[in-house]
């Protein structure tokens, strides 16, 4: 056995999103957001499943605290529910909502947790996709009166601050793949959402500057690593537009101020391109001061020509699975973080999401999820090896405290440090709770 130790003032800490914990879809105030529409769409979610209760952590917030101080993080990384503070989206403000969050984030300042605040996890108000969404560039301006509003409220509660949870999720996978709210099909309206999402991030990172906002803000982009199946030339190009497709094309705007050319050269090809307007790049690449990685997975790459969109297969073999199906690939948290590193710099990062689904239930009131503790142990492993490769980590954040509305499975996967029964919402602690507990408090691994 050997340990492992973690720079003393390593943060560890446990996430969650609004619409996937909260319920009290529309209680004090709070204005319809697209996942409430969406969900209420039949045969978008699994079994028909809705966040209207979810974990009711609305009301249930002071239990849940409860437990994260017995887990001992350091931090919680939550997100606000946009339509709970302007219901419309924007002009009226809602005293109710801003009321909840400040009972919320006190009982968290007061069990010395330092609170993560993600101000778009994806819960758009429906009023604002009624005039377009995020392919109008208006909304750009209603987020910005939000987040302004945030700041402000907030100010000295609220320190760290994520504009936009995964970019590619609000646009490839809810715009382009269909899959997440609204389910759009297009890939030249994917392009325009992930443009504008980029042209507010940066315009709201100016903003918190011009303020004089205390705290730090930043972005959290997933991350998904692709290797080559074998060193041939089309192989190697395939593994190269995958990656970008996930990584470079959320990460260069930020960095460089430009869309990777080659992939600027084959969306073209598929008959898409990006509309920027002037100025909008020297927005974007406003400096933050952290970058959030969410990583799960990743897989080989190998050409196919007129495969799908990038002309390449993933091939899945020998990888292990989850209960959600993504392959476990430890090493691609590694490949991952030392390549984003090489390309844009030492860049103070926090992992905002790494975890794993398993379904787990409890027997004899016990929930024994060996798995996910494997899974975590692998991936923490490989944050050491990055630590010591010079890769500028500040902490962990595992997804996801606890079991909550895993989008468009529902409550089928499962993917929390606590078990959640949601018939009783009773919460109950799993063997990975107490194992991170352990490391949380030691700062070492046991490996
Ligand atoms: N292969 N494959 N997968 C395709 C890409 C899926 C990307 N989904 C995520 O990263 C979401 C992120 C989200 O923030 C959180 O709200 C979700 O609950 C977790 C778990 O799903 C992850």
């Amino acid at each position: 056995m050997s340990v492992i130790q973690f720079p003393k003032d390593f943060v560890w800490g446990a996430a969650t999103a609004s619409y996937q914990i909260e319920g009290a879809w529309n209680e004090d105030g709070k204005g319809l957001s697209i996942w409430d529409v969406f969900s209420h769409t039949p045969g978008k979610v699994v079994n028909g499943d809705n966040g209207d209760i979810a974990c009711d952590s609305y009301h249930r917030y002071e239990e849940d605290i409860a437990l994260m101080k017995e887990l001992g993080i350091k931090a919680y990384r939550f997100s606000i529910a946009w339509p709970r503070i302007y219901p419309q989206g924007s002009g009226e403000v809602n005293p109710k909502g801003l009321e909840y969050y400040h009972r919320f984030v006190d009982k968290l300042i007061e069990n010395g947790i330092e609170p993560y605040c993600t101000l778009y996890h994806w819960d758009l108000p429906q009023a604002l996709q009624e005039k377009g969404g995020w392919n109008n560039r208006e909304t750009i301006d209603a987020y910005l009166q939000y987040a302004e509003t945030m700041f402000k409220e907030f100010q000295g509660k609220i320190k760290y601050w994520i504009t936009f949870n995964e970019p590619w999720c609000v646009s490839m996978l809810s715009n382009y793949i269909g899959a997440h709210a609204p389910g759009n099909q297009d890939l030249q309206l994917a392009l325009d959402v992930a443009h504008h999402l980029f042209v507010a991030h940066g315009k709201t990172v100016r903003m918190f500057r011009e303020l004089g906002i205390e705290g730090q803000i930043g972005i959290a982009p997933n991350l998904y690593w692709y290797e080559p199946y074998s060193n041939r030339k089309e192989d190697v190009e395939a593994a190269r537009r995958k990656r970008a497709w996930y990584n470079e094309w959320f990460l260069d705007p930020l960095f460089k101020g430009s869309y990777p050319q080659f992939m600027v050269d084959w969306y073209k090809k598929k008959g898409a391109e990006v509309n920027i307007q002037p100025g909008d790049m020297e927005i974007i690449k406003e400096p933050i001061d952290f970058l959030g990685i969410n990583y799960y997975s990743g897989s080989l790459a190998r050409y196919k020509e007129n495969f799908e969109d990038f002309d390449c297969e993933e091939i899945d073999e020998g990888y292990e699975k989850t209960d959600i199906g993504w392959n476990i690939y430890p090493e691609g948290l590694y490949k991952t973080l030392t390549w984003l590193t090489e390309t844009y710099g030492p860049v103070p990062i926090y992992i905002t999401e790494n975890g794993a689904c398993y379904n787990d239930g409890p027997v004899d009131g016990r929930v024994r999820d060996q798995k996910r503790i494997d899974y975590l142990q692998k991936h923490i492993i490989q944050l050491n090896r990055c630590i010591q490769s010079g890769v500028n980590l500040k902490g962990y954040i595992t997804w996801s405290f606890m079991d909550n509305f895993e989008w468009a499975e529902g409550y089928s996967k499962r993917f929390g440090l606590v078990h959640v029964d949601y018939n009783t919402l009773k919460r109950t602690p799993k063997d990975s709770f107490y194992w991170y507990r352990h490391l949380v408090r030691t700062n070492w691994l046991d490996i």
